[in-house]
């Protein structure tokens, strides 16, 4: 508790002294949503946003007014989708992040959301390539492995594609793995780096074990902890039983990745995040969108990193993955294609 409280003062104490010159304004689509409210709250908390812009089909303003009072130097403002609600949100924006969307109940996979996702952030995408055709896209909404696909296609339609600037958030499955692998070993997970790779549901997820601090699980152990974290986000759905998936979890792993891109952004050196990017790494299979890890600079993306190698368990999980991948990127593309 003395500890919690303790770290929370020195986020104050830095929210504080934050310096103006790294003003950075950071918009959340589906604000009033249950990742939305705790990423926000986040986002608040944070000394390097100095604007935080919620937008919502409802509930906006009610959200930003709540986070208002906390003492933390940035402004916070909710926007509606009346007038120029969603524009004006958007405008000037730095980094937009999409939690806007359906989440799963139990019995669904990722993909039976395409129907319902895919247009609203087919829609989101325009306004933000109009509004703010430069911020960086991170877009949280399921299906990822398509809804990435739809806003570069959306963002190409207007001219104003750059891969560099979007980003599928991936984030939770390597914090879900590293805390997954913790409790296995009996080990803290904040000294657990398990790299993840593909995309971002059931086999596409692709845990690389053999480059963990832990080569050498192996037998039922490591078909075990593979499993869970392919499948973790099912633990939460039918946990939550129809009341949706992980939010909180979600919120702490998309503030993560905001956080990493500002550090970056502000100059910082050797940021890295695991995230679903247009990537070279399997382009000459037919996968234009993949998920690794990948070096963070002020313009985005700068470097995708190599998968590095693989054990021939790893790579029998990356050729199951790509083959699902390419449908799930494909279903994106059409979408936007025949539904422009
Ligand atoms: N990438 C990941 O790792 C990850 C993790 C968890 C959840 N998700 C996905 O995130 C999405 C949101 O999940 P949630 O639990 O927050 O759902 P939620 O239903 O609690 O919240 C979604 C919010 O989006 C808003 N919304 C709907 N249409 C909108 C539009 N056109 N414009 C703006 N806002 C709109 C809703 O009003 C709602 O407030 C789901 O698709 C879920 O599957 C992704
Ligand atoms: O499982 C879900 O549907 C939500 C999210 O993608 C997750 O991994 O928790």
């Amino acid at each position: 508790m003395f500890a919690a409280r303790q770290s929370f003062n020195l986020l104050q104490k830095r929210a504080f002294s934050a310096s103006a010159s790294q003003a950075s304004k950071v918009a959340v689509l589906g604000a009033a949503g249950g990742i939305g409210q705790p990423l926000s709250l986040l986002l608040k908390l944070n000394p390097r946003v100095s604007e935080l812009a919620l937008y919502d089909i409802r509930g906006g303003p009610g959200v930003a007014a709540d986070l208002s009072h906390i003492n933390t130097n940035s402004t916070v403002t909710g926007y509606n989708p009346d007038a120029a609600g969603l524009s004006d949100c958007l405008k000037d924006s730095e980094i937009i992040l999409i939690p806007a969307g359906v989440p799963r109940k139990p019995g669904m996979t990722r993909d039976d959301l395409f129907n319902t996702n895919a247009s609203i952030v087919r829609d989101l995408a325009k306004a933000a390539a109009d509004a703010a055709p430069k911020a960086h896209v991170l877009v949280i909404a399921n299906p990822v492995n398509s809804t990435v696909p739809i806003v570069a296609e959306v963002y190409k339609s207007k001219g104003v594609y750059d891969p560099k600037r979007l980003f599928g958030v991936t984030t939770l499955d390597v914090v879900r793995a590293s805390r997954f692998i913790s409790q296995v070993q009996k080990t803290d997970p904040a000294g657990e780096k398990v790299t993840v790779v593909g995309g971002h549901s059931g086999v596409t997820i692709v845990p690389l074990l053999s480059q963990s601090n832990h080569p050498s699980i192996s037998g039922e152990t490591r078909d075990a902890l593979v499993n869970r974290i392919q499948f973790g986000g099912d633990e939460v759905v039918k946990a939550k039983d129809g009341a949706g998936s992980a939010t909180l979890s979600m919120a702490m792993a998309g503030a993560r990745f905001a956080e990493s891109l500002l550090r970056a952004a502000q100059g910082e050196k050797g940021v890295t995040e695991p995230t679903f990017v247009e990537s070279p790494l399997y382009k000459d299979q037919g996968v234009d969108f993949f998920a690794s890890q990948v070096e963070l600079g002020p313009n985005g993306a700068e470097k995708i990193h190599p998968i590095g190698k693989v054990s021939e368990y790893e790579q029998g999980l990356i050729d199951k993955c790509l083959g699902e991948l390419k449908k799930n990127i494909q279903k994106g593309v059409d979408f936007v294609k025949s539904n422009p």
